[in-house]
């Protein structure tokens, strides 16, 4: 049986699984890590990749290759296909007064007006993250490298096209093609330039957008492919990744996207992220424009819509409790298991990068309700659980607002690894929580469509292939209605 490679380039590690493209069967994978910061020279993908290839034993044998990733960061090319600048990564906050000017500029002056004008054009209301305010930025303060803009691509776009062989001509067999980028309708739903849902349902560039942030609009924009279109093969001597030469290459996906293709989500299934992110996301038939700026209403990989509120602080909350601590994954569990839900009545409102949804770039976070008798580790633990997750239920609430059906809520991501974040999600959600089998979902998403363009390549009307996800436990509900009211009384004093 072919087999198929699906890749996550993920804000923190490039991470590789190898499937049996009929099966879906497991059969290699590996990993590398990313360095840590909210920009980051895009080499660094480029050579984790090949470590995590490495790892994964090679991928000379697949017959296909997708690539899942982070959304949104700015990978600005000059015409020779150099990187101009270190790319921007979605946690970078330094655009959000560039956010805040295009909305008000959409508007004409009035910002209501303005975040609806953006959440009908494009899906989305503007904040930092979105890739737009990362080019309005570049205008603004590095005006010398803006001139240099010939291609604007993300990070899985930027991936996809090194592992086709382009590059600059000193560091690639094919050189700088700037028309051979590539990229989904998942992706581009992100940038804030593309609208999903234009062109009658096609999905379409607003090169207009993109002028209005850049003052121009004469850059190449990646290629939307279709959901199992091939967007080319692999170059034979990429990075030492032994990729075979003549694998074909998926369109690739954002990493929430490519998760719910893991996942095989359905409308009325619900997946709660937990990486460095916090995503809860849900897949609908048509896109959603949430002037308010809650729900980003972004495309799914198979031609659907998908609606998510992200934040900002979700497993890095827990690292950095875990240094406060000194401790390691399994015993931050424990202490945080030792305390009673809502820690009594110790609250962190955890805006430690500041945060996206809310929209509060500038927030810091803070610790509430200090006292002598919660002032434990085992408080202290809890409390950083508790907080990361509250931010999640308000998402959940907002996807509810929109009217989207809650069936099934799937936790997924690093932390979801944790003992004490599957219990606290059953207190904090207030339904029962599927776990699905500890895994790599946005890899796996890759994978699937890899193997849909394999099939797809026989015949065009193959669907994407049926592979089951492995449930590892569901856990009831165990709805702790304090743990949200603190929250709620103290999330606006920040
Ligand atoms: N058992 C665990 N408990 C808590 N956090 C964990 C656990 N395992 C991994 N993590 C955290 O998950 C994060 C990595 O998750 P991942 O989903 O790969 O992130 P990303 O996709 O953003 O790179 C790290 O911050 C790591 O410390
Ligand atoms: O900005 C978003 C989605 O809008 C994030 O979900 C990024 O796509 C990064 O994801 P992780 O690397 O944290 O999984």
């Amino acid at each position: 049986m072919p087999l198929v490679a699906g890749v996550d380039t993920s804000t923190q590690s490039c991470k590789i699984v190898v499937r049996d493209a009929a099966t879906g069967a497991l059969v290699r994978s590996g990993a590398a890590k990313h360095p840590d910061g909210t920009e980051i020279h895009p080499d660094h993908w480029w050579t984790a990749f090949g470590e995590a290839a490495r790892a994964a034993g090679g991928l000379d044998d697949v017959a296909a290759i997708a690539v899942g990733g982070q959304q949104h960061g700015l990978v600005a090319l000059d015409a020779e296909g150099r990187v101009i600048r270190d790319a921007l990564l979605w946690n970078d906050t330094r655009s959000a007064p560039a956010a805040e000017d295009l909305i008000r500029e959409l508007g004409d002056g009035d910002r209501t007006a303005g975040a609806q004008a953006w959440a009908d054009a494009t899906g989305s209301v503007l904040v930092a993250s979105l890739t737009v305010t990362k080019l309005r930025w570049l205008r603004d303060a590095e005006p010398e490298n803006a001139t240099r803009v010939a291609a604007v691509a993300l990070p899985h776009d930027w991936l996809t096209w090194r592992i086709a062989g382009y590059g600059p001509a000193d560091s690639s067999p094919l050189g700088p093609d700037l028309d051979a980028l590539v990229t989904d309708r998942s992706d581009a739903s992100g940038t804030g330039y593309y609208d999903a849902q234009g062109a009658d349902g096609a999905g379409e560039y607003r090169r207009d957008l993109l002028r209005l942030a850049l003052g121009r609009d004469d850059v190449v924009l990646p290629r939307v492919l279709g959901p199992a279109e091939s967007g080319g093969t692999a170059h034979p001597s990429v990075a030492g990744a032994e990729v075979d030469g003549g694998a074909l290459i998926g369109p690739g996906a954002g990493d929430n996207a490519g998760a719910a293709l893991g996942l095989g989500m359905e409308p009325g299934d619900i997946a709660i992220s937990l990486g460095t992110s916090g995503v809860v996301s849900a897949v609908a038939p048509t896109r959603t424009a949430d002037g308010s700026g809650a729900i980003n209403g972004f495309a799914d990989a198979t031609g659907n819509a998908l609606m998510l509120a992200v934040t900002l602080n979700a497993a890095r909350v827990l690292d950095a409790a875990r240094t406060l601590l000194d401790v390691d994954v399994v015993e931050l569990a424990r202490l945080a298991q030792a305390a009673p839900p809502g820690a009594d009545g110790l609250v962190l409102v955890p805006y430690l990068e500041g945060e996206r949804t809310p929209n509060r770039p500038d927030a810091t976070g803070t610790l509430h309700g200090i006292r002598l008798a919660n002032s434990t580790r085992e408080h202290l633990a809890r409390a950083y659980v508790e907080g990361m997750l509250c931010g999640l239920a308000d998402g959940l609430d907002a996807l509810r607002a929109q009217g989207v059906p809650v069936e099934r809520v799937m936790l997924i991501g690093g932390a979801a690894r944790s003992a004490a974040v599957q219990e606290v999600a059953t207190q904090v959600f207030g339904v029962p929580i599927t776990v699905p089998e500890p895994g790599e979902y946005v890899a796996d998403g890759a994978a699937r469509q890899a193997a849909w363009v394999l099939a797809a390549a026989g015949d065009p009307a193959a669907d994407a292939p049926d592979w089951a996800t492995a449930v590892d436990s569901t856990l009831d509900a165990d709805p702790r209605p304090v743990v949200r009211e603190q929250y709620a009384a103290v999330r606006d004093l920040v």
